[in-house]
C-alpha cells in the first residue's frame, strides 16, 4: 500500500530562512502519526506544504502515491487531505449548520465562484446527510442553529474537525487541536480522536507529547526546519537529543 504522504527533499523557504529543510517522509496510512518540536521548528510549515497552502521551494510530496507536489489546497481538499489550523478558522458570523453547509458543498461544487452561491446547495440531501453524521460525530448535532461566535472555543475547535470530516477525507491533518482548551475539552477532543483512528488516518502536530502519547503510534521531531528524528513515541521522547532539543524550552514529557 502506498504512503499516505511521501516526501523527498522537501524544502520551503521564506526568502534567505529555510522554514522546512530538505524533509524526507514515508508517513504511513495504518497509524496515528504525531509531529512535534519546539516553537518555530516547522510543524505548521510543514502541513502548509502538505496540504498545498504552500508550494515547496524544492522536493516532492506524494499522496497515497499521487505525485501532488504543484496542485492546489482544493485539488488536494477532493483527493481526501483534510485540515484544521492552529487557529480555529470557521465563520463567526455564521451558524453552526451555515458553516458545515458552506464548507461541504464547496467541496463537491468547486466550479462555483462567489462564495454564497454554495447555499443554493443547502438542500442536497448527499451534503444535509454528510453534515449532519459529521456533527453527530463531533458532538454538536444540538447546536445547529447557534450563531459560531457564540459557541465556546472547543465547541469551535470540534465544529473545525465537523467540517473536515464531512470532506469526506482520506487524511485528517490537526495542527495543535487541543491549543486553548481546558482539561475536560482536551478529554472529549482525544476521546473523538481515538474513535476516528479506527477507520481514518489521523497527523497530528502537539507541542507537548504527554498529551497525545497514548494516541500517536509514530511520532516525528523536527528542529529548525529539519526532521531530527523519528519512530516510537516512547523511545523518540526519551532520547537524548530530542531532550536536548527541548532544554530550556520546557522538557518535551511535560
Ligand atoms: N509565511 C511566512 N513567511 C515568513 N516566515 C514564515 C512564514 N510562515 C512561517 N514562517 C517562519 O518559519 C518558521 C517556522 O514556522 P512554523 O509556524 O512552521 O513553526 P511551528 O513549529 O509550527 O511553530 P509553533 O509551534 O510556534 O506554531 C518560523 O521561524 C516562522 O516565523
Amino acid at each position: 500500500m502506498a504512503a499516505l504522504f511521501k516526501t523527498q527533499g522537501m524544502t520551503k523557504k521564506f526568502g534567505q530562512f529555510t522554514a522546512v529543510n530538505k524533509v524526507d517522509i514515508v508517513m504511513e496510512a495504518d497509524r496515528v502519526n504525531g509531529v512535534i518540536g519546539p516553537n518555530g521548528s516547522g510543524k505548521t510549515t510543514l502541513f502548509n506544504l502538505l496540504t498545498g497552502f504552500f508550494p515547496p521551494t524544492y522536493g516532492s510530496i506524494d499522496f497515497m502515491g499521487q505525485n501532488i507536489t504543484n496542485t492546489s489546497p482544493q485539488h488536494r481538499v477532493s483527493l481526501g487531505i483534510s485540515r484544521t489550523f492552529q487557529l480555529v478558522s470557521v465563520f463567526s458570523t455564521l451558524s453552526v449548520w451555515e458553516n458545515m453547509v458552506l464548507s461541504t458543498a464547496k467541496v463537491h461544487h468547486q466550479d462555483q465562484k462567489v462564495p454564497w452561491f454554495y447555499f443554493k446547495y443547502a438542500g442536497d440531501s448527499q451534503i444535509r446527510q454528510q453534515c449532519m453524521e459529521s456533527l453527530e460525530k463531533v458532538g454538536l448535532s444540538d447546536k445547529v442553529n447557534e450563531k459560531t461566535a457564540e459557541l465556546s472555543y472547543g465547541d469551535k475547535r470540534l465544529l473545525e474537525i465537523g467540517i473536515a470530516l464531512s470532506m469526506n477525507p482520506k487524511a485528517l491533518l490537526l495542527d495543535e487541536p487541543f491549543a486553548g482548551l481546558s482539561d475536560i475539552e482536551i478529554e472529549f477532543v482525544l476521546q473523538l480522536l481515538h474513535e476516528l483512528k479506527q477507520h481514518l488516518p489521523i497527523v497530528i502536530i502537539e507541542h507537548k507529547i504527554s498529551k497525545i502519547i497514548e494516541l500517536v503510534e509514530h511520532l516525528y521531531v523536527m528542529k529548525e526546519g529539519s526532521m531530527i528524528m523519528e519512530g516510537d513515541p516512547r523511545k523518540v521522547i526519551d532520547d537524548p537529543v530530542v531532550l536536548e532539543c527541548y532544554w530550556g524550552k520546557g522538557d518535551v514529557r511535560c
